[in-house]
This record gives C-alpha cells, sequence and structure tokens, in this order.
C-alpha cells in the first residue's frame, strides 16, 4: 500500500518513522510519503490559506495547493485504487470496520486540514476523480488533521498482512471493534499476565485451569459484561445469532 500525507507541518508525522509503522515502511509493507503543501503554492509567501467567504472567524484552505497536490500525488488516468481521505469533526465515524475497509485499497491519500478546513470546491473536484471519505476520530476539534492521520495510518497499518507478527495478529482485535473473532462486537475483556499473585491480587484462577472452554467461556463472559457495562449501545447492535443461549442468560 501506498501512503501519500499532505500537509503544513510534515514533522507532525514524523511518528510515521517510528516502530509499527516505521518497520512496516521499511519491509516494504507500506510506501509512506509525506510531502509539504507548500510545495504546490507559487506566490511569494506561499499562501495556503484566506479569509471565509461569507465572513466569520478564522482563515479556510485554498482549494488550489490542494488540487495541484491531488493531481501530482495521483495523476489523472492513475486513479483505480487511490482514495482521498479528509480527517474532519464533521466527518462519519472512523471505526474498526473503516479501518478494515481502508486497508483494502493500494493508495491512500490523507489531506489533513488547518484552520477551520478545506475550501468546499476542492472536496467536490477531487469526488470527480476518485472516492473521498470525511472521517471523524471522535467527537472533538483538533487544530488540525494530522494527529488523526497518525491514528488511522496506524489502525489502518496493522491490519496489512506481515506488519504484526504472529504474537499480536489483529485477526483477536478487540472485539467491540473488530468484525471478525469468536467475540465479534463485543469489547474486550480483562486480561493477566504473570506473576500469578501480584500486590496481594491473584490472576482468576480459571486462566491457570488449561481448561481451554471453560477458559474461552469465562472470556465471552467477561466481555459481555464489561460491553453492557461500559458500551450498551455494542450489546444492542450484536445480532442476535451471534449470541448463544448462555449469553443469553447473562
Ligand atoms: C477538514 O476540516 C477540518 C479538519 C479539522 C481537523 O480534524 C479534526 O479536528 C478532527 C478529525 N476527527 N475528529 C476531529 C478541524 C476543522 C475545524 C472545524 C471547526 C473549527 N476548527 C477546525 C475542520
Amino acid at each position: 500500500m501506498r501512503i501519500d500525507v499532505v500537509t503544513i507541518f510534515p514533522e507532525y508525522l514524523a511518528p510515521l518513522d517510528v516502530s509499527l509503522i516505521g518497520k512496516a515502511a521499511t519491509a516494504g509493507i507500506l510506501d509512506i510519503h509525506v510531502h509539504e503543501l507548500r510545495t504546490w503554492t507559487h506566490d511569494r509567501h506561499n499562501t495556503v490559506d484566506d479569509s471565509p467567504c461569507g465572513g466569520g472567524p478564522g482563515m479556510v484552505m485554498k482549494p488550489e495547493p490542494w488540487w495541484e497536490a491531488l493531481t501530482a500525488l495521483v495523476p489523472p488516468g492513475s486513479e483505480d485504487g487511490a482514495r482521498l481521505i479528509v480527517p474532519t469533526p464533521s466527518g462519519r465515524p472512523f471505526t474498526q470496520r473503516v479501518a478494515e475497509d481502508l486497508a483494502t485499497a493500494s493508495h491512500l491519500v490523507f489531506a489533513p486540514a488547518r484552520y477551520e478546513g478545506i475550501d468546499r470546491r476542492f472536496i467536490e473536484a477531487a469526488a470527480e476523480r476518485m472516492p473521498v471519505e470525511e472521517l471523524s476520530i471522535g467527537d472533538y476539534v483538533l487544530a488540525g488533521g494530522e494527529v488523526a492521520v497518525l491514528v488511522m495510518v496506524e489502525a489502518v497499518g496493522r491490519l496489512l498482512p506481515g506488519v504484526l507478527g504472529n504474537a499480536e495478529s489483529a485477526k483477536d482485535d478487540s472485539f467491540g471493534h473488530s468484525s471478525q473473532g469468536g467475540m465479534a462486537g463485543l469489547l474486550e475483556g480483562p486480561v493477566y499476565t504473570k506473576p500469578a499473585n501480584w500486590d496481594g491480587r491473584e490472576v482468576p484462577p480459571v486462566l491457570l485451569s488449561g481448561n481451554h472452554a471453560v477458559i474461552a467461556r469465562w472470556r465471552r463472559d467477561e466481555a459481555l459484561r464489561r460491553t453492557a457495562q461500559t458500551r450498551p449501545d455494542l450489546i444492542e447492535a450484536l445480532d442476535p445469532a451471534a449470541l448463544d443461549k448462555k449469553d443469553r442468560a447473562q
């Protein structure tokens, strides 16, 4: 997968060189390029923003630099498999399911905006050439979309084959957020490791029993309990067929 990020703060994307994503890039699984938006400005001040038409606070990002950047990174005729991602508070929720969908793309171009956003006409023009996804990582307003790009690249990148070692396979993701796995739709229950007794606190004995069927049942019960407590909306959203009769007894 090729990933292009266009931003006026390239240094904000430095963490993409680190750890999981950095290793994936080194291994050639991800081909990540970060670009300075001002590359595609031509005036003396490298202007990327202007005052909002109709008045109002702040500034709006001009369409021309973004359009030139997009055209350079996705030349006409090479749109197949390319998708433009615009992080914004007014986007549809970025969820694990959206991450799984984005992981199937061959080319993602991220347009993190600053100020009050990007001139709408850029989004509309881009949507005539390739799918455009306006996505929100949460109901709050950031000063720019760069942090959201880091979130999305990590969530998508870790799903790509070869990025996670076998020990951390994404197929067993926290259930509320993975559409796969034995407990799809549920949050992850509590996890434990050695020592068996720490701070006078015992690991639940069932986990030391070696009885994998009983352990799996216990984990499912804990996931159901945690989901009901923390995210009852996810319980409502569960496919009834996914619940067995023991679940319904919960
Ligand atoms: C593309 O348009 C944007 C993008 C961003 C940065 O992204 C986020 O904040 C975000 C992404 N998921 N959750 C939050 C911020 C605004 C904005 C809106 C109003 C006032 N100030 C700024 C507009």
